[in-house]
């Protein structure tokens, strides 16, 4: 008897096998054109580095109410603790943003305050971000060469000042849905394009992402041994529209399995303070910025993007209904 395989919802691309930037480049460049997300794998994370991650958000989020939310979310630095609903998008969703601790340091800022919890996990979490660093450094070589640029265009603006690792915990869902809001539309993560140049995204064991694609939506189930990496908006712009930035989001619980608590971890990567937001393969003549800034809701005219600016300003829109 056959069995048969499913295919796997994206292209699978093993980072290991790539030993020059040249092939790396190569596998990426038709993965970024057509949808903007792979699964990677042979990325060059421990898998113990991943599991201690889970086991330490698992623990944060379970934990005691008061340490998991006294440090609320600091939109100015894009840190701390996101409640659920709290975001505009109104998601099923809860978050802790935890900034890359070397920065933090080296530029003479104060270390991010941690709830207690992570606080007794930071130099694990320090080494996830390390690790996960290193893999980002690889694959925005790789994106580099995949648009003939130099090896070091990305890399060098996009030291890991800005990047946060997002840890995610959707909660449970009664099976009946019945204690959910029934004034709101019920999501677990609305659709949406992250904002960031790249994403590494960790998904632990229950399913539910999903990815546009041809005018329907396809699940993207959690693969051991690999992260998904997507291109977000910030790379779409610079790449003149050449790598796509593609819609998904997390629905809501369709079996059993689904119920339960999801974990994932999403790791933004994104262009330091005072990069400038530049579409390097744009032969539109502006209109192409001109587009990206009114879709974005820039301030029309808008000539230069500091990526610090940028990313300020995404924040802001995403967390509009906490301001208010
Ligand atoms: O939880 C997931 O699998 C996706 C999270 C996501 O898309 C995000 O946080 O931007
Ligand atoms: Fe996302």
């Amino acid at each position: 008897m056959r069995i048969a395989i499913p295919e796997p919802s994206l292209p699978i691309i093993s980072v290991a096998e790539h030993k020059s930037v040249h092939s790396l480049a190569k596998a990426l460049y038709d993965s970024c054109t057509a949808e903007g997300f792979i699964y990677v794998c042979d990325h060059g994370i421990p898998q113990e580095v991943i599991d201690k991650a889970f086991a330490i958000s698992a623990g944060y989020f379970d934990g005691e109410l008061e340490d998991k939310v006294h440090l609320s979310v600091d939109i100015k630095n894009n840190t701390g603790y996101t409640a659920i609903r709290q975001e505009s998008s109104g998601d099923l969703k809860e978050l802790f943003h935890f900034a890359d601790g070397h920065w933090r340091t080296v530029n003479g800022v104060k270390q991010q305050n941690l709830p207690a919890a992570l606080e007794a996990a930071r130099a694990d979490l320090d080494t996830f971000v390390e690790y996960t660093n290193a893999l980002a450094a690889r694959l925005l070589e790789g994106l580099a060469v995949a648009l003939k640029l130099q090896s070091d265009f990305f890399t060098s603006q996009h030291t890991g000042e800005l990047n946060r690792m997002r840890m995610l915990h959707y909660p449970p869902v009664p099976n009946d849905h019945k204690d959910l809001d029934p004034t709101q539309a019920d999501i677990r993560a609305g659709a949406h394009t992250d904002y960031g140049s790249i994403t590494i995204l960790f998904q632990h064991l229950v399913s539910g992402l999903q990815v546009r694609r041809n005018g329907s939506w396809v699940d993207i189930a959690p693969m051991k041994g690999c992260v998904v990496i997507n291109i977000g908006d910030a790379l779409e712009f610079w790449s003149g529209g050449l790598f796509r930035s593609t819609l998904h989001r997390v629905v809501m619980p369709r079996s059993q399995a689904e119920l339960a608590s999801r974990y994932s971890i999403a790791y933004f990567v994104h262009p330091d303070n005072n990069s400038v937001l530049d579409a390097v393969m744009d032969g539109s003549n502006g209109v192409l910025l001109d587009r990206f800034i009114v879709s974005k809701g820039l301030p029309p005219g808008t000539r230069r993007i500091s990526g610090g600016d940028y990313v300020q300003h995404r924040l802001n829109a995403t967390y509009d209904a906490v301001k208010k």
